[in-house]
């Protein structure tokens, strides 16, 4: 039997605990996963089981969420994170983590994180889940990927500032970007030989070297030398046309140069449905692609679609995961 999944609470004055609600009202037959955080975030009607191990989670779920509990110090106020409860949201992920890494989860999935209140609570050093995850797992190097049904996108460089995308994106960071999507896409999205396309950096990729020069300087000849055995690669391609529809289903996923150039398409696109996928980790984790909307927080007003999105690709990951270490073994 597949383990269960880790459901990180995420910070509580935010949606989280409610789309967590819904997520196992909807999945409850299907998708055993357990919440990692303080019961008494959840809304009121929610019927709790609280569970002292994970495995108690596959029984559990069809009647009740099972929640391993951890107590937060101060009361929730949706819409107002407390800085004391900062440590808490983080204490909840490095369990996730904890878990996965022992077997005892098949996956994590993340609720978000409200990025700032954890910085000013809890002195978190990481501008997101995906450097945090990277750390615990002792990865120098993960990619973050966004997929829906429309399109999968990474930003090769990921939460920093604009002004900092120059420097930070090297040949090394391209190439790495590169060769972890391509294998992610294989293990994970089972597609045998991955078409990936890669983006340019400035607008009409440079214009041949008339507006920017980062393509025909490195970006193209990196393109083009790459040793591409089982996958293709294509680009510089300029960015404002790669994401209408005729363009993608050219490719099974497109390369950014940074955040907003990946994460604005296909939250057009699919906000409702888009995951945050982390690859290159040795463990599974998704996350919904929205943040942890303070402004909507505690009405009960909130979509849970992406939650569910994102616990669902766990499941599938999951499998292909435990069928391909099967395959290896026999
Ligand atoms: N995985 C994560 O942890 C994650 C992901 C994205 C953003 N964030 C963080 O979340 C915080 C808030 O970010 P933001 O305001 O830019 O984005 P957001 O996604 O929280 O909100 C943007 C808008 O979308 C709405 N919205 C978001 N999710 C919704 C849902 N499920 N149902 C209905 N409406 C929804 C919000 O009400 C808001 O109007 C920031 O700290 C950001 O860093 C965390
Ligand atoms: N950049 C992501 C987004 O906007 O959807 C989000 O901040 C999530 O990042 P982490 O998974 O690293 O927390």
């Amino acid at each position: 039997m597949t383990a269960p999944i880790a459901l990180s609470c995420g910070e509580p004055a935010g949606i989280g605990p409610e789309i967590a609600a819904k997520a196992w009202s909807a999945m409850r037959d299907s998708c055993p996963f357990f919440y990692i955080g303080d019961a008494a975030h959840l809304p009121p009607s929610t019927p709790v089981a609280r569970i002292s191990h994970p495995s108690e989670a596959i029984d559990t779920c069809a009647t009740a969420l099972p929640v391993l509990q951890l107590d937060f110090p101060a009361p929730n106020v949706p819409g107002e994170p407390d800085p004391a409860n900062a440590p808490s949201v983080v204490a909840a992920i490095e369990q996730g983590v904890s878990l996965v890494q022992s077997g005892a989860a098949s996956a994590l999935c993340t609720a978000p994180i409200h990025k700032k209140a954890l910085i000013d609570g809890a002195g978190f050093g990481y501008p997101g889940h995906t450097e945090f995850l990277a750390a615990l797992a002792g990865r120098d190097r993960v990619v973050m990927m966004l997929a829906s049904d429309q399109l999968r996108v990474v930003p090769a460089t990921i939460h920093i500032p604009l002004s900092e995308v120059p420097s930070a994106l090297t040949p090394e960071l391209l190439t790495e970007t590169i060769l972890i999507t391509a294998e992610g896409l294989r293990r994970n999205f089972g597609i045998a030989h991955p078409r990936i396309a890669v983006a340019g950096l400035n607008p009409h990729a440079g214009e041949g070297g008339k507006i920017g020069s980062e393509e025909v300087d490195w970006i193209a000849n990196l393109i083009t030398d790459l040793p591409t055995k089982d996958f293709t690669v294509t680009g510089p391609h300029p960015a404002d046309t790669m994401f209408h529809a005729a363009a993608r289903v050219r490719y099974d996923a497109a390369i950014a140069m940074y955040h907003d150039q990946a994460l604005i398409p296909i939250k057009t696109l699919d906000f409702d449905k888009g995951v945050n996928v982390t690859l290159g980790l040795p463990f599974i984790r998704t996350s919904p692609d929205h943040g942890t909307a303070l402004d909507i927080a505690g009405q009960g007003i909130a979509t849970p679609t992406s939650l569910i999105e994102a616990l669902k690709l766990a499941q599938r990951m999951a499998h292909s995961s435990k069928l391909s270490m099967s395959a290896t073994k026999s």
